[in-house]
């Protein structure tokens, strides 16, 4: 009970649907067969939504996870991009006239940004949409084939409706980038408009549930009313007006799903991947430890224990990094909400910066745990392929993880000359205002503030260093974009250390709010694990200015060993705790009765290739 608190009763609603526990297996389908499937979910989602008055959207991601195990429906881009979208950027009047039909389900949106010539470089897309003050319209148009719309979740086959990212023009003169209500699709007939020229964007790594999709504008007109106007509003004339704000607003709802990822994505993944890997090597028995003993549990085996339980502790802490950035999420928008806008880009950096972070390491760690269960791990029916490459695709959405770095870093680099300058820093960065011990203190003991501080001293050298290197390549003649560039490298191993401390320091606060003192202790060890970890991998950083030594990384690497054997009696109620259902987690090494290898054998005897097929029979025959 560590996590659920009130999402449970919802979790067993949605565990009662017949239509969500049992079914067709998913491994046995083709794409199309699992995007009907999904889209048949969809809609019994929205019967049950219904029946059951689900509408905050909290207690619908407890009915998703159930309904739509380790993928993403269309619901996604339609109630985290589509809905978010409309309230936040949308006029009273607006809010009011799409966000009820768009919440009953009566229209189904997805947000229309990225196009076959660019997703990262926001300012260089190419979709117009121009006013004409005669008709009160503007006219959407895709001027070239780079500009067509190329990605959305939903576009391809599903959504009637789509917030279009795209350049206002009036008058000939470009007001950069707005977002736009485009209806594409009759609501009777679900044939798209004249005008539009739309469909799916074919196979892909991952995603096979969503219908990713094209479409090209050709000369299409929407009603004036359409563009979302609570921070710019064209009047019927053609007047442009605007309200003194940031013109980083219309990029929200990439902060919001980015703020998300952390938790529903990373978290998630590692911790459902996880969860397999551990009770599959405490089933699993392989060769032996001692003559004449019984095979050992592989998760005995102490290498088997260095695969794991690192990443074990990595999912704890992407966790509870990931709720803390939700409720910082929340908190900021509030603020801004009530016109105060000065955290907005402490929420850009750190949403950015921690996406990326923890995305990789989830993913990277994802397909570690693969690997830990051998060839089974390769089967599908361990789950581990399926959570894959579906929690490796949040790497490049909302943001490519580079590109998201450097975000992260150029805010960094912000507040590092602000303090040479005087200012004082606060919230995430306030230790670039700090004077930082040069001397490790590290003992033994390794007390979680002093792991802390290890990963602090880590951060500020290199944002220090970053800064410096940067001043630098611009003092020998690099314009500022080349001294950028050639920094790049430099930058985003600073981004990384800024959020590799803050998941410490999380991790350390969770561990510190802990009252029950057996919880409390086992805490602390997954959380020593991860700074040790953290502190081996990355041994360069913390010994190349002499902040540890050989002696005290050798203690590093004995504390590592030994808490593994710490760990191992406590790593499977470790992994129970997240308390995934065994639907949850679509795997047979992952099962909650540990009843692996009658049900691998009952399960192979059912893929399709072992059917009579006439073709097959008669190529072989
Ligand atoms: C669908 C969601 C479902 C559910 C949601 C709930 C839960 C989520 C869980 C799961 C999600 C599951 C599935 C979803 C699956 C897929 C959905 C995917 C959707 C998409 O991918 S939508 C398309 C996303 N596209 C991007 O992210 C593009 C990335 N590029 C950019 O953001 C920008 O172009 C970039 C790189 C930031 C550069 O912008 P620009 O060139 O304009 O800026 P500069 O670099 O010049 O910087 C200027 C200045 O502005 C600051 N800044 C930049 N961005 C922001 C921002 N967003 N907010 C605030 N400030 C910003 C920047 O730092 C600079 O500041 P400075 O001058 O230094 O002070
Ligand atoms: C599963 C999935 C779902 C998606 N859903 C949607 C959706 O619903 N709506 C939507 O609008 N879009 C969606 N997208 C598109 C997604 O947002 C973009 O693919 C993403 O933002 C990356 O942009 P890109 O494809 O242009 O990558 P590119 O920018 O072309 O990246 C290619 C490489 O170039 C590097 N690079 C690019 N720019 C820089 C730079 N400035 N500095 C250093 N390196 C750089 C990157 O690091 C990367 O290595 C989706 C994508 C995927 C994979």
């Amino acid at each position: 009970m560590l996590f659920k608190g009130g999402g449970l009763p919802h979790e067993s609603l949605a565990l009662q649907e017949k239509l969500f526990g049992a079914g067709p297996d998913y491994n046995f389908m083709t794409r199309i067969e699992r995007f009907k499937n999904s889209l048949v979910r969809v809609q019994h989602f929205i019967r049950c939504c219904a029946r059951y008055n689900l509408h905050d959207h909290a207690d619908k991601k407890w009915f998703e996870g159930v309904a739509f195990p380790n993928e993403v429906s269309v619901l996604g881009p339609h109630s985290g991009m589509f809905i978010p979208t409309l309230k936040e950027q949308g006029s009273e009047e607006q809010i009011q006239k799409w966000v009820p039909q768009a919440e009953k389900h009566q229209i189904m949106g997805t947000y229309i940004q990225t196009e076959l010539g660019h997703g990262t470089f926001v300012r260089g897309l190419e979709t117009t949409a121009t006013y004409d003050p005669k008709t009160e319209e503007f006219i959407l148009n895709s001027p070239t084939l780079t500009s067509i719309k190329w990605w959305p979740g939903g576009l391809g086959r599903t959504c009637n409706f789509g917030i279009v990212m795209a350049l206002l023009y009036i008058d000939g003169k470009n007001y950069g980038m707005h977002p736009f209500v485009v209806q594409l699709r009759s609501l009777k007939t679900h044939e798209p408009l004249p005008g539009l020229t739309m469909g799916d964007i074919g196979p892909k790594f991952g995603f096979d549930t969503v219908d990713n999709g094209y479409l090209q504008f050709n000369h299409f007109g929407i009603p004036r009313e359409n563009m979302l106007m609570k921070y710019c509003q064209v009047l019927k004339n053609g007047t442009y007006t605007k309200q003194t704000r940031n013109p980083k607003f219309s990029y929200g709802a990439m902060i919001f799903v980015r703020s998300m990822v952390v938790y529903e994505v990373a978290g998630q993944g590692l911790a459902k991947a996880c969860t397999i890997a551990i009770r599959y090597s405490a089933i699993r028995r392989q060769s032996e430890l001692k003559k004449s003993r019984p095979e050992p549990q592989i998760l005995d085996y102490q290498t088997q224990q260095y695969k794991l339980f690192p990443l074990l502790a990595l999912a704890y802490a992407v966790w509870f990094t990931g709720v803390r950035m939700k409720e910082i999420y929340f908190m900021v928008n509030n603020e801004i909400k009530q016109g105060h806008t000065e955290r907005l880009p402490e929420l850009h950096a750190i949403s950015s910066g921690l996406k990326a972070f923890t995305t990789s390491m989830a993913s990277w760690g994802i397909e570690r745990c693969r690997l830990a269960c051998g060839g089974h791990g390769y089967s599908a029916a361990s789950g581990l392929p399926k959570i894959y490459v579906n929690a490796t695709g949040g790497c490049t959405y909302e943001g490519e993880n580079t590109v998201m770095l450097l975000q992260c870093a150029r805010f960094l680099m912000n507040i590092y000359g602000g303090v040479k300058n005087g200012r004082r820093p606060s919230g995430s960065v306030n230790y670039l205002g700090e004077r930082i011990s040069s001397r490790c203190t590290l003992t033994s003991e390794f007390t979680l503030k002093s792991l802390a501080d290890a990963f602090k001293h880590r951060a500020a050298r290199m944002i220090k260093e970053a800064s410096e290197r940067l001043n630098r390549l611009q003092a020998s003649g690099n314009d500022p974009e080349d001294s950028w560039n050639l920094n790049s490298v430099v930058l985003t191993k600073a981004a990384e250390a800024h959020c590799h401390y803050y998941m410490v320091l999380v991790f350390e606060s969770v561990v510190e709010s802990v009252e029950d003192n057996c919880v409390k202790d086992i805490l602390r060890q997954l959380c020593q694990l991860l700074a040790l970890c953290g502190i081996q991998e990355n041994s360069g950083d913390f010994i190349q200015d002499g902040f540890l030594n050989n002696d005290q990384l050798e203690l590093v690497k004995q504390k590592q060993l030994s808490l593994l054997s710490e760990i191992r009696p406590n790593a499977v109620l470790l992994v129970d705790a997240f308390e995934f259902h065994d639907v949850q987690l679509g795997s047979i090494l992952g099962r909650f009765d540990g009843n692996v290898y009658e049900n691998l054998f009952k399960w192979a005897k059912k893929t399709p290739l072992n059917k009579p097929e006439d073709l097959i029979h008669r190529l072989l025959r």
